[in-house]
């Protein structure tokens, strides 16, 4: 089994019956979802929120209940993947383009649950350019305003064109050699007229699921 595989499917196990389920996206939480998938053709009876259409279609084929939110009061877990992770359980996500949903999947969770094998721990956040996502309406303004915060914008392309995610926005990848400040970078980068939302988690985690040097399962948790 390999890493994601370990993490993902452990995850599941903080699934219980009668839960509202935030699905998260990437190749690391698609080892929960399967996990999931296998639970409820077991007779496990929970309701899954998708963070991205590509989730929406996995568990639909692995025949997951979905529900929307205006059928839900709450969502009790949400369990998701992440591109970066510092000490403080802070994150750095949107690497698949998701971030928009899962942000607000995981705000509404009473429990976020990250998944991540051991390459994505860091000691501070950055590495990983930050994923920024923009309304495509003047998106060179945007890109300007970006810049002037001391950071360097890189429009996300697929084929020449640019990368449009599930909610028919853009998104800038962010160079920024080293966050110090993850708060007030996430605030000062949604003041911006045209930012949608930043990948950028902050104090949001409730436990990450990873692996140490040894490869033994670890659970992180702030205390
Ligand atoms: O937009 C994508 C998400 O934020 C993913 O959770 C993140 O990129 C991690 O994905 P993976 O588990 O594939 O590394």
């Amino acid at each position: 089994m390999n890493e994601k595989q370990i993490v993902g499917e452990k995850a599941a196990e903080y699934v219980k019956d009668g839960m509202i389920v935030g699905l998260g996206t990437g190749s690391t939480v698609f080892y929960t979802i399967k996990k999931l998938g296998e639970m409820v053709n077991q007779g496990l009876s929970i309701k899954g929120i998708p963070t991205s259409i590509q989730t929406e279609t996995l568990a639909r084929e692995l025949k997951i209940p979905l529900v929307n939110f205006s059928e839900v009061d709450c969502i009790d877990v949400a369990i998701d993947g992440a591109d970066e992770i510092d000490s403080d359980l802070n994150l750095i996500k949107g690497g698949g383009g998701a971030l928009l949903r899962e942000k607000i999947i995981a705000k509404a969770a009473n429990t976020f649950i990250v998944v991540a094998d051991s390459t994505k721990i860091v000691e501070s956040l950055g590495s990983f350019p930050l994923p920024v996502e923009v309304v495509p309406f003047g998106y060179e303004m945007t890109k300007k305003q970006i810049i002037q915060l001391g950071i360097e914008p890189t429009l996300r392309q697929v084929n020449n064109h640019p990368y449009k995610t599930d909610n028919g926005n853009y998104i800038f990848d962010c160079e920024i050699s080293s966050i110090f400040h993850a708060s007030e970078l996430e605030k000062g980068l949604n003041m911006i007229p045209g930012v949608v939302e930043n990948g950028l988690f902050v104090k949001m985690v409730d436990a990450v699921i990873t692996l140490d040097s040894k490869k033994d399962i670890v659970i992180k948790k702030i205390n």
